[in-house]
């Protein structure tokens, strides 16, 4: 019986989406953004050395077809990647309107988003006086902190002091659908904040915004840090996905890391959880040994994203990137006769780009377990009806296999 893995490198696009403009991200005759090919040129310059050196070595991913579906995506050709490929690779492209993690992990398991999702203008202050008045109603407090969209590092830098002073949550969006709060885990309580965005997701989800985010950090003023006890609180996808179709086939699905989060705890059999993404891929090396015959493994690896890719730091994604190479070399080897492993991604994040947001990009489709073949311009749904077909059951979305 087969076996699928599908772990999702969070914000390594691939650059080439046909809309990029439409989301900011290419202008004029740039390019446009490429968080794979801006870091391995930024590599290949000596722009990339710290706790690192030298064109981005990626053997393990490149040998899949990573540097063959980039130049596929957007014609880049990348210094240090473009080995023949030997498993099987393609380029996926996104349909839904938001360049944000759900809408992503959303499609890749055959449900593009049909809605617009909701946003807060970038002014101050951002949020409707009647949100603020539901969080000091909920929270027990007589103001917040914010009021506005920022990083979530920049912040608790400059606002931390006067939260722990005061008691006031920091409520704080971005260009993603989200309202986060951050709050001190000592001085406000990790539990009250939970509960504080767990009361708050309701009205939030009911004006469209795709996820409250709670934001626990520790620390004294000037030395503030978050915490892996972040939680998300999502809208529920808009109809069963592919974890409900591999459930719903009385297989089991694991989820590691923030998938529960992110399809709202819906077709998620056991959850693995970690405090980073080598905790995360220790779960991944105990499941290939674990994982029931039929079952799905999806993962999700957020450190791109959250400590790289926003954080505009290109020898932190570079070394993340050659560090997850390494380990998925040893996953790779330890495959059985009829897994089937995939690796991609949600969105991009180019860390040489303005501003600290998401890039609209294409995403790497790379698979292990199915031979050796070009796989081509694909689309996300197309992932979810591989993984489906691969494990014997009917596909529910609107993807076709490559299988
Ligand atoms: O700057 P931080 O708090 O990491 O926020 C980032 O994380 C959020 C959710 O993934 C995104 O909306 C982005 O703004
Ligand atoms: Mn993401
Ligand atoms: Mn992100």
């Amino acid at each position: 019986m087969t076996r699928a893995f599908l772990i999702v490198m969070d914000s390594v696009g691939i650059g080439g989406a046909p809309d990029a403009a439409e989301f900011g991200d290419a202008h004029g005759t740039d390019a446009g953004a490429n968080t794979l090919g801006h870091i391995a040129a930024a590599c290949a310059a000596g722009r990339a050395e710290e706790g690192r050196s030298g064109p981005l070595c990626l053997p393990v991913l490149d040998g899949l077809g990573l540097g063959a579906a980039l130049t596929l995506a957007s014609g880049v050709t990348a210094p240090g990647l473009g080995a023949v490929p030997q498993g099987r690779w393609g380029a996926a492209t996104e349909v839904s309107r938001g360049k944000d993690t759900p809408s992503g992990h959303w499609e890749l398991a055959g449900v593009p988003v049909p809605w617009d999702w909701g946003y807060f203008p970038n002014t101050v202050p951002a949020f409707p006086d009647t949100l603020v008045a539901e969080v000091c109603r909920i929270g027990g407090v007589a103001g917040i902190l914010g009021n506005c969209h920022d990083s979530g590092t920049a912040i608790i830098d400059r606002l931390g002091a006067e939260h722990m002073q005061s008691g006031w949550p920091i409520c704080y969006t971005s260009a993603d659908s989200v309202f986060q709060i951050a709050a001190h885990e000592g001085s406000f309580g990790l539990d009250r904040l939970i509960a504080l965005c767990e009361g708050l997701a309701p009205t939030l989800h009911a004006m469209k915004i795709g996820r409250v985010i709670a934001r626990p950090f520790v620390g004294e003023p000037g030395a503030f840090s978050r915490t892996s006890n972040r939680r998300d609180f999502a809208i529920a996808p808009p109809a069963p996905t592919l974890l409900d179709w591999v459930q719903d086939a009385g297989c089991p699905t694991h989820a590691v890391g923030k998938i529960g989060d992110i399809f709202s705890h819906r077709g998620i059999g056991k959850l693995h959880k970690g405090k980073d993404d080598a905790a995360l891929f220790d779960h991944l090396d105990r499941l290939i040994d674990t994982a029931e015959p039929g079952s799905l493994t999806f993962a999700n690896f957020v450190e791109f994203d959250s400590l790289y890719g926003h954080r505009r730091d290109v020898s932190g994604y570079a070394r993340a990137l050659e560090w997850f190479d390494a380990r998925a070399g040893a996953f790779l080897a330890r495959l059985r006769p009829g897994d089937l492993a995939v690796f991609t991604a949600d969105h991009g994040n180019d860390p040489t780009w303005h501003g600290t947001e998401h890039t609209r990009e294409r995403v790497p489709v790379l698979v292990a377990g199915l031979g050796v073949g070009e796989i081509g311009p694909c689309a996300f749904v197309d992932v979810a009806a591989s993984v489906a077909a691969h494990l014997g059951l009917p596909s529910q979305g609107p993807g076709r296999s490559f299988l």
